[in-house]
């Protein structure tokens, strides 16, 4: 029987993901659209009587700006939001800022895709010479994690997003859950690929076909250990749920930007 609902939200769409650019750890505000798709997503859960507790997002401001809209939306404005750069996007390292169907075009939809979508394989690291290098790393509020910004990720795999923030997962977000508070996770399309990996046990293969459109709530529904009981619900219209997956997935087909 079910416990505990969760759910997980990748944030709505951002500058950077209507120019299917791989955004990552730079840090951009939602779009137009991505402001009503979090607008939207906040009024859905409120019809459905969703009372959040406790809020946990990234320190990225598109996931933060999520978690406001929709907590307007419910008229829940005073729950606490908290924040961690452990729930930050996978750092998308050297990729950071280029365009997925250039790159596939340069280096073919296959290599995109285990970029994207593979379980252990890294990105190539981003060094200083790279564009965005210093406005991440030089921005205050990565003086405030819980490791010196020197030992920050320079590029990780979905593996290496599930290490960083299995710690916080357990020692933070489990207790609350445990406590029997409804929990909304705002975060990314990996860091909520990562926490699904883990909480429904998907296996390292697998993993590949999950893809996360913004601004769907995801629903688990869980056990005493927190094991899920019924497979994940994407809540709203399923035939634009199946469209708007297919619209991220298809960013990584080749073809020359315009
Ligand atoms: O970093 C990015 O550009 C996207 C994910 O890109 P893909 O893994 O879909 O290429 O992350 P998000 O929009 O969820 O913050």
């Amino acid at each position: 029987m079910s416990k505990y609902k969760l759910v997980l939200l990748r944030h709505g769409e951002g500058a950077w993901n209507k120019e299917n650019r791989f955004c990552s750890w730079v840090d951009q505000k939602l779009s137009a659209d991505g402001v009503k798709e979090a607008q939207d997503c906040g009024r859905l859960l409120k019809e459905q009587g969703y009372r959040f507790d406790i809020v946990f997002t990234s320190i990225l401001s598109r996931s933060i700006q999520t978690a406001w809209l929709v907590l307007e939306a419910m008229g829940q404005e005073w729950v606490p939001v908290v924040k961690s750069w452990r729930l930050n996007e996978r750092h998308y390292g050297a990729l950071i800022g280029l365009n997925r169907a250039e790159m596939a075009l340069q280096h073919g939809e296959e290599k995109v895709k285990l970029w994207r979508r593979s379980f252990d394989v890294t990105p190539p690291p981003i060094d200083e010479s790279h564009p965005y290098y210093l406005e991440i790393y030089n921005d205050r509020r990565y003086t405030t994690c819980d490791v010196p910004k020197e030992n920050l990720p320079r590029a990780e795999s979905l593996k290496e997003v599930l290490e960083r923030l299995l710690p916080y997962w357990n020692s933070t977000v489990v207790p609350e859950i445990k406590e029997g508070k409804t929990v909304l996770v705002s975060a990314h399309g990996n860091s909520c690929r990562a926490l699904l990996k883990h909480l429904e046990g998907v296996s390292d293969e697998d993993i590949a076909n999950v893809t996360l459109p913004t601004g769907i709530p995801v629903l688990l529904e869980l056990d005493e250990n927190l094991r899920p009981v019924k497979p994940r619900q994407l809540l709203g219209d399923q035939a634009k749920i199946q469209a708007a997956i297919k619209k991220v997935e298809d960013q990584g087909k080749a073809k020359p930007s315009t």
